[in-house]
């Protein structure tokens, strides 16, 4: 899985701290690692300093695989650095909602490789999920390491069509998030149900990550495990009544999903 040359990753963020915390925890040599951020934040820079990967060195020897992980309306001024450090050889790989191959082979040397990728933050844990296109120019041996690294981190997608990756980042890439949201209302229903906060929110995490589990680890579809906790005229289906009505999850999420597509498709106009 360790590249055949340093990695260098430009945008220390979240996403690019979640997949570095995986690649790390599974062997991937930090001195061969270097990172470029202009600001990152000092609980990321002093994670990067202990685990022994450079952060902004004065001089990078030319990295075999680049991370690109700044926000999507950061491209344009990253692109110099992008520009300094992505050699003929070097494979590109992308995190960036909505830009495209095309955008993102702007500026690069005619025929370099790269991979468009949506991961997510559960990646951190060994347990993200990741889609992945290459273009033309991705060798077969860049392709299998970029797909050994992202499925060190979890579960991957090749994809065929670059199109679908808008609806694709608005369930997975952002998915984590309304999980998270689920958790957070939860404990507040609790609070406002009578539970102490502390106790609200220990159920509510306890709940989300059991459940979670139980559905990774079970052979069950969704459904199943729901109907399975749901005692017909008992106490979940009261709630099931109004979490499944008109104004419910469906087409709550329904909504919710339009706009994260409509808005990674507007990021890569
Ligand atoms: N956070 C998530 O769950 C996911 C994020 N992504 C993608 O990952 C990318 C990064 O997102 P986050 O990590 O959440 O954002 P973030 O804001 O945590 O990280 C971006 C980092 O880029 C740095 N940066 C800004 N300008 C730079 C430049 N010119 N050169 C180098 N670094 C620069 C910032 O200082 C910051 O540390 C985005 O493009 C996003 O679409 C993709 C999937 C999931
Ligand atoms: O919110 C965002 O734009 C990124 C894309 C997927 C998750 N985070």
């Amino acid at each position: 899985m360790n590249p055949p040359g340093p990695l260098l990753v430009i945008g220390a963020g979240k996403m690019a701290s979640a997949l570095l915390e995986g690649w790390l925890a599974l062997g991937v040599d930090p001195s061969a690692v270097f990172a470029v951020d202009p600001s990152p934040a000092p609980e990321v820079a002093a994670a990067l300093e202990k685990a022994g990967v450079q952060l902004n060195a004065a001089s990078i020897p030319a990295p075999s695989v680049v991370l690109l992980a700044v926000k999507p309306q950061m491209l344009e001024a990253a692109r110099a650095t992008l520009e300094a450090h992505v050699g003929p050889g070097a494979l590109l790989i992308s995190v960036l909602a909505g830009k495209s191959i095309a955008t993102l082979e702007a500026g690069l040397p005619a025929g370099v490789a790269v991979i468009r990728t949506m991961p997510n933050t559960p990646a951190a844990v060994g347990r993200g999920v990741t889609a992945l296109i290459a273009n033309n120019a991705a060798t077969g041996e860049q392709k299998a390491l970029a797909d050994a690294l992202l499925r060190a981190v979890g579960d991957v997608v090749w994809l065929e069509d670059e199109s679908s990756i808008d609806a694709l980042t608005a369930i997975s890439g952002c998915g984590p998030a309304y999980v998270f949201l689920l958790a957070e209302c939860l404990a507040k229903a609790g609070m406002e149900a009578g539970l102490p906060q502390g106790m609200a929110a220990h159920l509510a995490r306890a709940t989300v990550t059991g459940a979670g589990e139980l559905l990774h680890r079970s052979d069950l579809e969704p459904d199943v495990l729901r109907r399975n906790v749901t005692s017909p005229g008992g106490v979940t289906a009261a709630a099931l009544d109004v979490l499944m009505g008109p104004s419910g999850f469906e087409p709550l999420l329904k909504e919710a999903v339009e706009r994260a597509v409509a808005k990674s498709r507007e990021l890569g106009a």
